[in-house]
């Protein structure tokens, strides 16, 4: 039997959406490869991994709950970065992560781990995620971050118009694809007269399982699969900057409180797509179902690496981050009631 030890995390939440973080990982757990993107393979392909039990422990109740997420800190691919990150959630390891990217970029400098400027200015926080190396852009005043700018890597459709069936509905919806470090089905919520508000959490839940399920294979990208379903609604379409509300259910239907980072990004790319933002040209003020906001540009516009497909961009995102606490948990292999979600 393993032994019991304590664990530390430090707990931020950006936009409402949690992100524990785990500097210390367990002695000898990490993958001995190269890059994030290789020892993320190598967890999630190798059954009851160490850190996919430790995963398990702070995301799962009584630790954590259904909706949790967050991320082991581990050395960078190389010196270009100045760290590297695991994502976590309820069903797995992720491959893209806007909020825990700039949760990431405040924990950076307020631990002094990138030193940002005495008084006011911007400091880069540069980390490799399994997708590719991202930024944190982390804006301080009087020495305390105050926004956090996520630069993610090149994000594009995939596909659009495609039509879903969605049997418990009887209808067949319309669904844009679209890679934003992860894959993204983006559907208009008006599709089911349905509002993006608290009180609808459970439909769009069951319905972001269902949309995954009916895309199936569709939504398969080289090593990549559906991750999450963005849930949309536009008030005013002649609003500018481009306003939208969504709610992105993501994993298993786990539901995203902040606007999603990578997922604005995919937002970003079917408006772009559509010739409706570009650079120095409009913007996305994006809110979550809690009401919270991210706002996204396109940094700049770039060849689509699939042919004849829509322009790619490099999108940014802006948003701002809170710390919660420290929490410090004790893990014992003889706890009789294992990690457990509800849902
Ligand atoms: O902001 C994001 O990109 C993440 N939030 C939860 C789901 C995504 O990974």
């Amino acid at each position: 039997m393993a032994s019991s030890y304590w664990i530390q995390t430090e707990d931020w939440h950006t936009a409402g959406e949690p992100f524990r973080i785990v500097q210390q990982l367990p002695h000898g757990s990490l993958p001995d490869l190269p890059t994030v993107a290789e020892r993320r393979f190598a967890i999630v392909k190798t059954l009851a991994h160490p850190l996919d039990i430790l995963r398990q422990q702070l995301c799962h109740e009584p630790r954590g709950h259904a909706d949790m997420y967050g991320g082991f800190i581990t050395p960078p691919n190389d010196s270009g970065a100045h760290f590297g990150v695991l994502f976590w959630h309820a069903e797995g390891f992720s491959t893209a992560c806007g909020h825990g990217t700039m949760a990431l970029g405040y924990w950076a400098v307020t631990n002094g781990l990138v030193k940002a400027p005495e008084n006011d200015g911007m400091v880069d926080v540069v980390i490799d995620v399994p997708s590719g190396r991202v930024v944190a852009s982390v804006a301080v005043k009087q020495g305390k971050p105050v926004y956090a700018d996520f630069v993610n890597v090149l994000s594009y459709q995939l596909a659009s118009g495609l039509s879903v069936e969605v049997p418990s509905k009887g209808i067949n919806v319309t669904v844009d694809l679209t890679f934003g470090g992860a894959v993204y089905a983006t559907v208009d919520a008006a599709q089911f007269g349905l509002r993006v508000v608290p009180k609808n959490t459970n439909e769009f839940i069951d319905l972001g399982r269902e949309i995954k399920r009916s895309l199936g294979t569709r939504a398969h990208y080289g090593t990549y699969d559906c991750y999450g379903v963005i849930f949309y609604h536009e008030y005013d379409r002649s609003a500018d900057p481009v306003r939208q509300t969504n709610v992105t259910v993501f994993a298993d239907g786990q539901i995203d409180r902040s606007p999603c980072g990578s997922g604005t990004c995919a937002r970003l790319a079917v408006l772009l797509a559509e010739g409706r933002v570009g650079v120095a040209r409009s913007r996305l003020i994006h809110s979550s179902i809690v009401d919270s906001v991210f706002e996204g540009e396109i940094v700049s516009e770039e060849e689509s690496p699939l042919e004849g497909g829509a322009p790619a961009c490099i999108p940014r995102v802006r948003g701002s981050a809170n710390l919660i606490g420290h929490m410090r948990f004790f893990i014992n292999p003889e706890d009789p009631v294992r990690p457990f979600t509800l849902r």
